[in-house]
């Protein structure tokens, strides 16, 4: 067993991995207690203490682990697989059949390139087909997204191009765009449909660069169809990948195939991201997807349910609704966890037992009151109110008290970026730095931002 190596891939994980998908760092890092790596060459394979952690780190965490395994170990081959230590092993569930969306979200265009040409033969679309139109659970806060990504889904390039979705974290982005790529692949089979997020698009021309198959890469990129880019945020401050994704997204355009890009923000707040691409983003159809509302989590919560089999009471899936503001990911954690309790424990689950076992994701009092005190505030001061700032709409004056409200959130109420990113409408962590970083340029230029925070934290203090 490879202590040494697994400690090193976990502080590599702790820098870059839940802190760049905006999660709660300590309770994935608790998944590993107890873990242990085994393997040598390209290959190995993590032991975990429970079938429950196994199906966790699968679904949530397989495809983060191998990128940073690849990193620390320099190899682009390595391989991971999880398993349940012999001893540990309990029959609770069944592992799942289907690939997770992370699994999908990990596989890679190197492992294509380095296929031979008969492994090459059957077209692979990396989609997960557990994202589909019959489980998107459709309510106010993405109605149009749905109405849009379906009509494409049925008239792929003749009707929106490029269709570009956007909204806060882990509210569907990824179900939805891979929900029109799965309809489009049972629909229109000979289309060359590839999912791929932005991370691993990087990755693969990376590879490629590395091993001089920059002309494989494009080629293999000029033969598609139909590509779905997730996250396409993370292109920000990438110039080399932003060139080749601009040459990339020119070829395929003007051949009238369909592009598809998930983002957690509208094409002109991706920091740094070139005035091209930007424009080229907005040419077609634009779509936002908001939180959803009490009773959009009530349905999509009765349908994970349903889905996994699980069953929670009533009151209990009223108040996993109530307890998580935003995100979606987030809630279906929380039943998971909540379920699988029920499972090995085989005890009721009452609202106490709820409350004790998700403590770690229940806001305590003082912060909410922190940052809602904090963002009444900034938003009495700038002439708006709080639910403009956690909005996405786009005045000025909302712009400049959202920038603000993230910064004094930081500065006096000690946040992570990516709890402020949840506190203010499931923003993206990236998204509050560029705020963070907003204010603190403007505090070096301009005096009145300093007197502007003063004023502010003046009047934070009067009312306490
Ligand atoms: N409307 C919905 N109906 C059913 N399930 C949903 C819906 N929206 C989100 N989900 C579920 O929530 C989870 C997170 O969704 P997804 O990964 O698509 O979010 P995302 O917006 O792409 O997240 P990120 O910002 O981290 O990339 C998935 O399991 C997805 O199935």
């Amino acid at each position: 067993m490879d202590s040494v190596l697994l400690q090193r891939v976990l502080n590599r994980f702790r820098e870059f991995g839940p802190e760049a998908r905006s999660r709660d760092l300590e309770g994935v890092l608790d998944l590993f207690e107890g873990a242990s790596l085994s393997g040598s060459g390209e290959s190995y394979i993590l032991f975990v203490g429970s079938s429950f952690v196994q199906r966790m780190i699968e679904e949530r965490y397989l495809s983060e682990i191998i990128l940073v395994m690849r990193e620390v170990l320099d190899n682009d081959r390595i391989e991971l697989t999880v398993e349940v230590l012999p001893q540990a092993k309990t029959p609770q569930r069944k592992k799942k059949a289907k690939e997770s969306p992370q699994q999908d979200k990990s596989k890679s265009l190197s492992g294509v390139l380095s296929m031979s040409p008969e492994q090459q033969s059957t077209w692979e679309t990396h989609l997960s087909p557990r994202y589909t139109f019959s489980n998107y659970v459709v309510g106010m806060c993405n109605q149009f997204a749905h109405a849009a990504a379906t009509a494409i889904a049925n008239n792929p390039s003749n009707t929106y191009n490029p269709f570009y979705v956007f909204g806060g974290v882990g509210l569907g982005k990824t179900h939805l765009v891979s929900a029109i790529g799965n309809q489009m692949k049972s629909r229109f089979p000979s289309l060359k449909i590839l999912y791929i997020t932005t991370e691993s698009f990087l990755n693969e021309m990376v590879t490629a660069i590395k091993f001089s198959k920059m002309n494989e890469f494009r080629e293999r990129y000029r033969k598609i169809d139909v590509l779905i880019v997730d996250d396409i945020q993370f292109l920000s401050g990438k110039e080399r990948t932003q060139e080749e994704f601009f040459y990339t997204f020119n070829a395929l355009f003007e051949n009238g195939k369909q592009i598809i890009l998930s983002s957690d923000c509208m094409p002109s707040e991706i920091a740094t991201l070139e005035d091209r691409l930007k424009s080229r983003f907005s040419w077609g159809l634009i779509a936002d997807i908001q939180i959803p509302d009490f009773e959009t989590k009530i349905a999509i919560l009765r349908d994970k349910m349903a889905q996994e089999g699980l069953a929670l009471p009533e009151e209990v899936v009223f108040f996993l609704a109530n307890t998580v503001k935003t995100n979606i990911r987030e809630l279906e954690g929380a039943m998971i966890r909540l379920g699988a309790w029920g499972n090995l424990m085989g005890r009721p689950i009452t609202i106490e037992v709820a409350r004790k076992l998700l403590s770690d994701i229940l806001p305590t009092t003082k912060d909410l009151a922190d940052v809602e005190r904090i963002l009444a505030e900034v938003a009495g001061y700038y002439g708006v109110t709080s639910k403009d700032i956690r909005s996405r709409k786009r005045t000025r004056s909302m712009v400049v008290a959202r920038h603000m409200a993230a910064y004094l959130i930081r500065d006096i109420g000690h946040k992570s970026y990516p709890e402020i990113g949840r506190e203010l409408g499931g923003r993206d962590h990236s998204t509050i730095i560029h705020s963070c970083k907003y204010i603190e340029d403007a505090l070096e230029s301009d005096p009145q931002t300093m007197s502007e925070i003063e004023q502010i934290k003046k009047r934070l203090e009067n009312r306490s």
